[in-house]
């Protein structure tokens, strides 16, 4: 299977790209995989950045809104399986949410997933946004793919959630900050190992509102091993993987048969 990771720079300014220049380039950009890649990943929340709060609101859309429909289209033109990042989404009867799309190369939507664990603690995403229920995966071609977003990758027991419903790959789209990237290429790593899962996780370049992003987009394959990484900047990060490594990967050293369920249900909170 191919994919391609797209980390896009984000510039909240709008005097330097508007959220509209931005979805032009960023279909151009998926365009451009035609033939080249099976599977798109792009970052989360990439019209607004990450850490621009205040275009949440401004920018928000329903689910269907131009970004869906932008997506949607350049999805059907490359002939690509499209996980197009999130949006701010404006739900008519609730809150915001912080919501992923993933397309079939015929351009309809395969999954829509809200990000479960917002960021913030009590502030930013935290209190902007609602938080998402449902734990989505989404079969591909060759694999069946988790979907989760930038801070869930610090919960390791979303990822067996998902495991637990078949997923063999584990997406992550993330705006994740520079300041933190050693955690997040851990984590990366970790939620590999631990699941004996491949995992995309595709960050974002640029600075929004102030914080810079780490970038350093990175596959990784269900032993660990690093298939590729991304540098600081906007980049296109290409990769082939067997998803049948999973199956021989957790034959050959059955980890997950020792689960010990009976521990999984919290007694506290921290
Ligand atoms: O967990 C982190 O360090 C970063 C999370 C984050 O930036 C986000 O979820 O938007």
């Amino acid at each position: 299977m191919r994919a391609s990771l797209i980390q896009i720079a984000v510039n909240d300014d709008k005097a330097v790209e508007s959220v509209n220049s931005r979805r032009e380039r960023v279909s151009s950009l998926v365009r451009a995989e035609a033939g080249v890649a099976d599977l798109v990943v792009l970052p989360e929340l990439w019209t607004t950045g990450a850490f621009a709060y205040e275009l949440f609101s401004e920018e928000a859309e329903p689910l269907e809104g131009p970004t869906f429909e932008a997506m949607a289209k350049v999805a059907r033109d490359a002939g690509v399986w499209l996980h197009a990042g999130s949006i701010p989404e404006r739900d008519p009867e609730g809150p915001l949410y912080n919501t992923s799309l993933v397309f079939s190369p015929d351009g309809e939507l395969a999954a829509a997933y809200r990000k479960i664990h917002r960021f913030g603690f009590d502030k930013g995403e935290a209190v902007l946004m609602g938080a998402g229920e449902e734990l989505v995966t989404v079969r591909l071609p060759e694999t069946v793919a988790g979907v989760t977003t930038c801070y869930d990758l610090r919960f390791p027991e979303l990822y067996r959630g998902l495991v637990d419903r078949g997923a063999q790959t584990l997406i992550v789209s993330a705006g994740w900050p520079e300041r933190r990237r050693s955690h997040w290429t851990l984590l990366a790593q970790a939620r590999a190992v631990e699941n004996q899962a491949f995992v995309l996780a595709c960050g974002s370049a640029g600075t929004h509102a102030g914080v810079p992003q780490a970038g350093h987009s990175i596959v990784v394959d269900p032993w660990g091993a690093v298939l590729a990484e991304a540098g600081a900047g906007e980049e296109v990060l290409r990769v082939e993987f067997d998803p049948a490594k999973v199956g021989v990967t957790r034959e050959q050293f059955p980890a997950l048969k020792d689960r010990q369920l009976g521990l999984a249900a919290p007694t506290r909170r921290a």
